[in-house]
């Protein structure tokens, strides 16, 4: 039987959410997009403050999005923007919930051009024991100037080549 690949990704302005289908497109596998129970604020100065609150408690909000057939998938790839230079407190809560022991863990990620901060570092931290693979990050939107999605047409076509070869170099294409 293949292996079956759950593709769960968090993303507010969609950059995450459109890398994730262009590696379901290349891939396939289960798209899962990451809910919070009580939604982040529109205002963009408010959730940077509310997410400065939550890491700095280290406060794992609680999420809506519940995966229950967990267990049939062997490959998760999970997806997220840099918030605060690291990982957001909704990826923090579903890694902590959620056992991926034993299965291969795939990081990817979109930012305003800062990269992934400590994101990949506190992935591996949170899935000691499962397999995790080179992870892939790719300069996104930038919500501060006004830039939301950015990941389209032209753009998006380069950014398809980038995440093919990097399936490639990962063996999963
Ligand atoms: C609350 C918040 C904090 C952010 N912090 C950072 C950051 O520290 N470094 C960075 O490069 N980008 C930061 N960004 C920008 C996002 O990482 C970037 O726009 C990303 O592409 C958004 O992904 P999305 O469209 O999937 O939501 C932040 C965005 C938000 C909303």
């Amino acid at each position: 039987k293949p292996e079956s690949i759950l593709i769960v990704y968090l993303s507010r302005t969609n950059n995450t959410k459109v890398v994730a289908e262009i590696i379901q497109r290349n891939v396939g596998g289960k798209l899962v997009a990451l809910e919070k129970k009580n939604p982040y604020p529109e205002n963009y100065q408010k959730i940077v403050a509310q997410v400065d609150r939550e890491n700095e408690k280290g406060y794992l909000p609680p999420l809506k999005t519940n995966i229950k057939d967990l267990e049939k998938y062997d490959i998760v790839f999970i997806g997220f923007p840099t918030w605060d230079m690291q990982m957001p407190p909704p990826v923090k809560t579903f890694l902590k919930e959620n056992d991926l022991r034993g299965k291969t863990v795939i990081p990817f990620n979109t930012n305003a051009g800062y990269g992934v901060g400590q994101g990949f570092d506190q992935l591996r931290e949170l899935c000691s024991d499962s397999k995790i693979l080179k992870g892939f990050s790719v300069e996104g939107g930038y919500e501060k100037k006004g830039v939301f999605l950015a990941i389209k047409g032209e753009r998006e076509a380069v950014v398809e080549d980038q995440v093919i070869a990097w399936l490639e170099e990962i063996r999963l294409k």
